[in-house]
């Protein structure tokens, strides 16, 4: 019998679908060639740190997952009220003086949880409680990620290329004001001038702008993005992806990489997978792909016996430091609350 390839075990899900037995893993940036081999692979990308794809070789559909077992600790978060406060005013002061127009501020929550959990048991919960059109979750030697993310980073069809920004939050659709369309059009601008770096001249059009979509407890403005990439089988796809880009726009500022200093100088804790990409790539034999990235906003990771979950918000001249931090709280009390099984994913 011929050498069956190493294979570790591992999983991980999205839409129904289930995918067991890790036989590669990769740095997207070092070997982008690979993600062009035939397969399903897995996407986690640190917001400030390394993008890598694990391949799995077996795709099933998701059986039943075990009980979630509540988290039970004390929650803290890397920028309390008053520092975030001070954070969004600081982003405010840059802005007067020309450096950046958005920012992004985000902070992390942590809990300690010193076992690791079943990714799985919680990606039910959060399923039930806040279904998200981009959820999923990876558990393998090295990830440990559960995605909610309502957020579309990069959709691959063939040479078709979409990215779906959200920017402006309000609990319900009628609290969306002028200061979030402000917001949504600076970054669909963005990420309009990300995707020309990558697709043919003139194919790049926003085909929605300020879309409004609701999502358990909240209301986001929605614009899609779309273009017709050059190169689509290319060895290279992934590398001029990641390079025009990553990171997301929605998640860090404009213009982007001075929003980036600024993020690094305001926050004090990395942002791992959390901002980052999270998704799937499927290659087919042919080499056709297609690919479903989510910007990881809404996402838990677990690593060293800490389960974490980010959030944050877009800071623009317009931004009141108080509403700024109300809204990290909404886009977190559900999820967390769900987590901590203080939420009823049935009834609330
Ligand atoms: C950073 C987060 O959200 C980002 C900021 C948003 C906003 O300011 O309205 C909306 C979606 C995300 O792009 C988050 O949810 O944690």
């Amino acid at each position: 019998m011929p050498d069956q390839p190493p294979r570790a075990p591992g999983r991980a899900w999205f839409a129904g679908v289930e995918l067991a037995g890790v036989t590669d893993v990769i740095d997207v940036c070092d070997q982008p060639e690979r993600l062009r081999e035939p397969g399903w692979w897995v996407v986690v990308g640190e917001f400030d740190g390394r993008v890598r794809a694990w391949r799995f070789d077996e795709a099933t559909s998701a059986p039943e997952p075990a009980p979630h077992e509540p988290v039970t600790g004390t929650w803290r978060s890397s920028l309390d009220h008053d520092a975030y406060v001070r954070a969004v005013e600081d982003v405010r002061g840059r802005i007067l003086e020309g450096d950046v127009y958005q920012a992004n501020i985000c902070r992390v929550m942590s809990v300690d949880v010193p076992q690791e959990p079943d990714a799985r048991a919680l990606a039910h919960v959060l399923a039930r409680g806040n279904p998200a059109p981009y959820a999923g979750g990876v558990q393998v030697d090295g990830a440990w990620v559960v995605c909610a993310s309502p957020e579309l980073y990069l959709r691959i069809d063939g040479d078709v290329v979409t990215s779906a920004p959200i920017k402006g939050t309000a609990p319900t659709r009628a609290g969306l004001t002028a200061k979030d369309r402000a917001e949504n059009v600076m970054i669909t601008d963005l990420v309009r001038n990300d995707l020309q770096h990558v697709c043919e001249p003139g194919t790049v059009e926003v085909t929605t702008l300020l879309g409004i979509e609701e999502h358990p407890g909240l209301a986001h403005l929605v614009s899609t993005v779309q273009g017709r990439l050059v190169g689509a089988s290319d060895d290279d796809l992934w590398a001029r992806l990641l390079d025009a880009t990553y990171p997301p726009g929605s998640v860090s500022g404009a213009p982007k990489s001075s929003a980036l200093r600024i993020i690094g100088e305001l926050e004090p804790v990395e942002r791992g997978p959390y901002c980052g990409a999270f998704g799937w790539v499927h290659v087919d034999d042919d080499g056709r792909t297609r690919a479903e990235l989510a910007v990881a906003i809404r996402t838990f990771w677990w690593a060293d016996g800490v389960l974490r979950f980010g959030t944050g918000a877009g800071i623009t001249w317009g931004s009141d430091a108080e509403a700024e931090w109300a809204e990290t709280q909404l886009k977190a009390a559900r999820l967390v609350g769900l987590a901590s099984g203080t939420t009823d994913p049935v009834t609330d």
